[in-house]
């Protein structure tokens, strides 16, 4: 229930961190599309005011040069000087020529019978230029507004789309004349330069000319930005659900991974999941406590992990040492309130036999870890190939040396034969467990036990007999001579309290 409640946590975590990074990559995208957008308005008002300022020059070089020519007048020689001239501009399109508030005659239309009278300007402009904006054109052209500027006698004259396609993209956008803290709406939708002022769109661009007194200010809504970039954030939101869907994946790979058996048990070395149990050896003659084995268990927060699984991770990635001294570290902190009747109480803890050929093991000679006035330390190992070498067997013979005692386990199953055991001079065979297991059947296995006995004492060795359940094996045992034992008869692995309980 535990398990399953932290597991249903650790899904949502997982689409909880992906659904974030999804967001966070569709917000990126976003953001960067919202500058492009901006950077784009920004674009669109410069070349309008490139477009402005060309124009501006454009009319204002026309109108001096015209102004300082002494040909003044509507007559055929002024007109035709003035039409070459217009020939060779690119945007006025009309050159008018005035006297007083009289309009007397324009390139297009000749000299005017009556004259035309002048209105008052919309605003002066730059160099004292009077401008009028939207001007009918039907006296010169039916349909079109212009827009004219007068500068002296002359006027140039261009129409009205030469300003009304400022901004190419279709948003709301405005050209004013602005002067002395004071601006005129020229051409555009009225009242977007002074909503940008304001800041009333959420994306707005106003920009003016340091050349002429002009300023052009774009504004956009959101619905224009979706509309205009929807088939880039629709994109986004297709990379998001990708990096959604790769992001789930690949943290549901981390978990997997980080729960696995291996990376839990490699944790273990520092998360302090390995802890030692101990069960109780007999006399069996006597059922008196006189030792115990040490037994190495796995527990972290996703459950037990037993022996048979840890070991050989623990063998693949070469960590046997490291962890025998752990094991080594952990008991001996917790046997030193154990109390043992004044005799010296065997201590059984398990080594590698990779360490004992490697002779790795002779560390805990140098560091003396297991000389103990209390206690008899011995090296319990299995039977296995690495301890037919001879470095094993003189590794061996130090440790005895230095006071240890020596334990076969699981003897009966491995590879020692009779000249081989001689060369360990080993304290103690421990029979495997499998042939007390098989002692009521009468099978053949078990019929070995006395030939083990016999092996026993050409080695001048102990028995102990592993797995010991019930009396029936307890009273044959006896009877064939076996002298110790342990088994869940008389004690599961424990904890050192219930040890010491059992002690007394
Ligand atoms: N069915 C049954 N089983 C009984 C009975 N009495 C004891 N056992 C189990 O038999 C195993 C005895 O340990 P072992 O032969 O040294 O065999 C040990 C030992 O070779 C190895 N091991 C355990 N701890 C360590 C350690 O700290 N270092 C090393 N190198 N090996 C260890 O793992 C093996 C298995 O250990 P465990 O799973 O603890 O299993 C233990 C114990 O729990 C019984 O009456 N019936």
């Amino acid at each position: 229930m535990k398990i399953d409640l932290r597991n249903a946590l650790n899904r949502l975590a997982i689409f909880g961190v992906s659904a974030v990074a999804a967001l966070l990559v569709y917000w990126l995208g976003y953001l960067f599309y919202v500058n492009e957008f901006k950077q784009l308005l920004h674009r669109e008002s410069e070349s309008a005011l490139t477009e402005i300022q060309t124009l501006s020059d454009e009319v204002i070089s026309t109108l001096a040069l015209l102004n300082n020519q002494p040909l003044k007048g509507c007559d055929n020689e002024a007109l035709t000087y003035l039409r070459k001239k217009l020939f060779l501009l690119k945007r006025v399109k009309e050159i008018g020529y005035s006297e007083g508030n009289l309009l007397k005659c324009t390139t297009g239309l000749g000299e005017l019978t009556p004259p035309v009278v002048e209105t008052a300007p919309d605003f002066i402009g730059p160099l004292k230029a009077a401008v009028w904006i939207d001007r009918p054109l039907s006296l010169f052209e039916d349909t079109l507004k212009g827009i004219v500027v007068r500068s002296g006698s002359y006027s140039a004259i261009f129409p009205r789309e030469f300003i009304g396609n400022l901004i190419k993209i279709d948003t709301e956008w405005e050209l004013v004349f602005f002067h002395n803290g004071q601006y005129k709406h020229v051409t555009g939708t009225e009242g977007v330069y002074r909503a940008n002022l304001s800041r009333q769109l959420p994306f707005h661009t106003s920009l003016c000319s340091d050349k002429v007194p002009y300023c052009v200010a774009v504004a956009a809504t959101h619905t224009f930005f979706y509309k205009q970039y929807h088939s880039s954030l629709v994109s986004c939101i297709g990379i998001a659900f990708l990096v959604f869907i790769i992001s789930v994946i690949l943290l549901t790979e981390f978990r997997d991974r980080y729960h696995s058996d291996s990376a839990r048990i490699m944790r273990g070395f520092t998360n302090g999941a390995f802890f030692c149990l101990y069960q109780p050896i007999i006399e069996l003659s006597s059922e008196r406590v006189i030792g115990c084995e040490v037994l190495a268990r796995f527990r972290d927060k996703d459950g037990d992990i037993y022996p048979d699984q840890f070991l050989p991770t623990i063998v693949r990635n070469k960590k046997t040492w490291a962890f025998t001294t752990l094991i080594i570290g952990r008991c001996l902190e917790e046997i030193k309130a154990l109390n043992n009747n004044g005799e010296k109480f065997k201590i059984n803890i398990n080594f590698f036999p990779q360490d004992i050929d490697s002779g790795e093991i002779l560390e805990i000679i140098k560091s003396q870890t297991l000389k103990h006035v209390k206690f008899q330390f011995v090296v319990e190992i299995v039977e296995s190939e690495q301890l037919m070498s001879k470095n094993s067997v003189h590794v061996l013979h130090e440790l005895i040396g230095h006071g240890l005692q020596i334990a076969i386990d699981d003897f009966g199953t491995g590879y020692s034969n009779l000249r081989q055991l001689k060369k360990y001079h080993c304290h103690t065979l421990k029979i495997d467990r499998s042939f007390i297991n098989e002692m009521e059947d009468g099978s053949i296995r078990s019929t070995l036990i006395p030939h083990i006995l016999d092996i026993a004492k050409q080695v001048n060795a102990n028995v102990v007999a592993e797995g010991i359940e019930n009396t029936e094996q307890h009273k044959a045992l006896v009877e064939l001579g076996v002298a110790y034992g342990q088994g869940y008869m008389f004690g599961r692995p424990m904890s050192m309290e219930k040890l010491q309980a059992m002690l007394g």
